[in-house]
């Protein structure tokens, strides 16, 4: 069994605009600087550089002996691809590349990066980019860093070293020992900064070596791989192609795989086997005009991307683990099984349903949920249901009956239901995971308002008042008699209660100016009319009236609504109960 160091995976990590497209393009375009057509190969998803192409970028450099046969490069860079593409619980990204504008220095992204990548334990190299902007530069197209610096006035150099010197002390800060890779001779205890420009193409030799010698020195053991072992990876993308039905794109990372193998592979019920009808990689650039896009080949060893075409992959989510079955195919399967459910989301009892396109794009947004306090009731990859939309439907808080789905559209049943509102049910749908949850967190503020708006029409709300000598314009049936609220907001209909709790009358209307209004706050002189009450027998000139409230009312009140209410309005509240808890403590409670 022959064993080899397979390549490692590199993503691209920075801040936006920073550079790294420009970055991972100079390093795809760089065959030519390498001199040696094709030696540079687009996979599926990603790009291989072998080390000879590296070794002939680098100079002096060059010279390192190593093992290591060259780097395959995610083609999407960015810190979404790097947290959800998983191998094995951790990311699939061997190594990464932190792109930072030496002429920007850190900004937010890049500090996020930095901590993604210090959780996940990946080692990595800051590419500090665009040195071509620093003023006065005088390029050397596709030079080594040495001697591309050696080539600037000692103005300039100065500028550069200081800018070097600015991301060493922010890294500092954060706990990192960094230095300039030309003066680095431990990788272990010092993180590495390689200044280059995407532009100009100076020091890209330089970062390539330097992540060649960072994965020899961190990786060369966690590297070793059985080319003839049972292939692994991770389903990168569920696409349909033109003449070949639904293909996986696959990162393949340990062993091979070949036509024929039967894989296991993740639906959205769970665990699936199937049968490799053809591998296919991207034609070389020379070839670009025959008419079939992809080649197919045999098989194909670690780490390579590549697109698989099986029969019944209709249901394979994006980010589910892909393994070659050899030997028992159950155990395999409840392998993968065990894979999907070691995804890391805490769920609640009650709370919103999320879903997402892969499992890593579910996790990342499940953990900014917990991190907003927002419970999560049930989380899933793929397309929302009609089954999902009735379980939903049912849930009894109304914060709750929501769906956030990122990147994931309706099935056509569920969006049908929903057009012809048969469920009520909101759905929030966005690309971005902090504006899904933004959209949510501004939902559930209207929603709360809306509630409390209501609450405010329907509870009886307290207030205090009493009858103003010489206003009482009928004694009874009913009683109209001029009062002064002393607290609180008096409305029509409601029951009126004496000092005592006894409850002796309701006010039918409330006049001002002999206009009818619906309410009267504190400080107001207004007319009423009372039923049920004669003045002088139940209730007298002067004396404290209460508005009468219910018992489950205060408990509304004291519960929720508690910090809307001004002082007057409290204290009327606190008045009102204290006659009752006198003799029952847990009244309204
Ligand atoms: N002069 C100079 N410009 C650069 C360099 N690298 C990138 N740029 C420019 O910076 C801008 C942003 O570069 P991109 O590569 O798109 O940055 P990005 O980080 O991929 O951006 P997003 O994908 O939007 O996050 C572009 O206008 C590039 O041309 C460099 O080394 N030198």
């Amino acid at each position: 069994m022959a064993e080899h160091i397979r390549t490692p995976i590199v993503c691209v990590l920075g801040h936006v605009d920073h550079g790294k497209t420009s970055l991972l393009d100079r390093i795809r375009g760089s065959k030519v600087v390498a001199g040696e057509a094709g030696a540079i190969t687009q996979h599926i998803g990603a790009t291989l550089i072998p080390f000879d192409s590296i070794a002939k970028m680098s100079g002096d450099l060059g010279k390192l002996k190593t093992n290591v046969p060259g780097l395959l490069f995610i083609d999407t860079p960015g810190h979404h691809a790097f947290t959800t593409l998983r191998a094995r619980g951790g990311a699939l990204a061997d190594i990464a590349i932190l792109v930072v504008d030496v002429n920007e220095g850190f900004k937010q992204q890049t500090i996020e990066a930095l901590q993604i990548l210090r959780n996940c334990k990946t080692p990595f190299v800051i590419a500090a980019t665009k040195i071509d902007k620093i003023p006065g530069w005088r390029p050397t197209p596709n030079a080594s860093f040495k001697t591309a610096y050696k080539n600037q006035t000692e103005r300039v150099q100065t500028e550069c070293e200081n800018r070097v010197y600015q991301l060493v002390g922010k890294l500092s800060d954060m706990g990192f020992n960094s230095e300039r890779f030309d003066r680095v001779s431990d990788f272990q205890r010092n993180l590495v900064i390689v200044p280059v420009s995407s532009m100009t193409g100076e020091g890209i030799g330089d970062l390539l070596m330097i992540m060649i010698g960072l994965a020899q020195r961190y990786l060369a053991e966690g590297l070793q791989t059985t080319i003839t072992g049972p292939g692994v990876g991770t389903v990168l993308e569920v696409k349909e192609e033109k003449g070949l039905g639904t293909t996986l794109d696959v990162i393949l990372y340990d062993g091979i795989i070949s036509v024929g193998d039967e894989i296991g592979i993740a639906g959205s019920e769970g665990a699936v086997s199937t049968k490799v009808r053809a591998l296919l990689q991207p034609r070389p650039m020379k070839e670009i005009l025959v008419e079939d896009q992809f080649m197919r080949v045999k098989s194909v060893v670690a780490a390579a991307g590549v697109k698989i075409s099986a029969p019944n992959l209709e249901s394979i989510v994006a980010g589910s683990p892909i393994r070659v079955i050899r030997g028992d195919h159950d155990e395999v399967l409840a392998k993968i099984d065990e894979e999907m459910q070691e995804i890391n989301i805490t769920l609640s009892d009650v709370g919103v349903s999320v879903r997402a396109d892969t499992i890593g794009a579910l996790e990342a947004l499940s953990n900014e949920l917990n991190a907003k306090k927002i419970p999560i009731m049930r989380a899933n990859v793929g397309p929302l249901s009609r089954r999902d939309l009735i379980d939903i439907s049912v849930i009894k808080e109304d914060l709750f009956k929501a769906a956030l789905c990122f990147n994931v559209p309706l099935l056509p049943d569920a969006e049908v239901m929903v057009r012809d509102g048969e469920v009520d049910v909101k759905i929030f749908s966005n690309r971005v995971i902090y504006k899904l949850i933004d959209e949510y967190l501004a939902w559930q503020d209207e929603m709360i308002r809306a509630k409390e708006a209501k609450q405010f029409e329907t509870v009886v709300l307290p207030a205090k008042f009493s009858i103003l000598p010489g206003c009482v314009f009928r004694m009874s049936g009913p009683a109209v008699v001029g009062v002064r609220v002393l607290g609180g907001i008096l409305r029509p209909k409601v029951s009126v209660a004496t000092r005592e709790g006894k409850i002796v009358g309701e006010i039918k209307q409330i006049k001002l100016n002999k206009e009818s209004v619906t309410e009267a706050k504190e400080g107001a002189e207004v007319a009423v009319s009372i039923d049920g009450v004669t003045i002088g027998r139940q209730i007298d000139i002067g004396e404290t009236l209460y508005v009468a409230i219910p018992e489950r009312h205060v408990k509304v009140l004291e519960t929720e609504m508690l910090s809307h209410l001004n002082a007057g309005t409290v204290e009327a509240l606190e008045e009102y109960t204290s006659i009752f808890r006198k003799t029952q403590p847990f009244w309204g409670k």
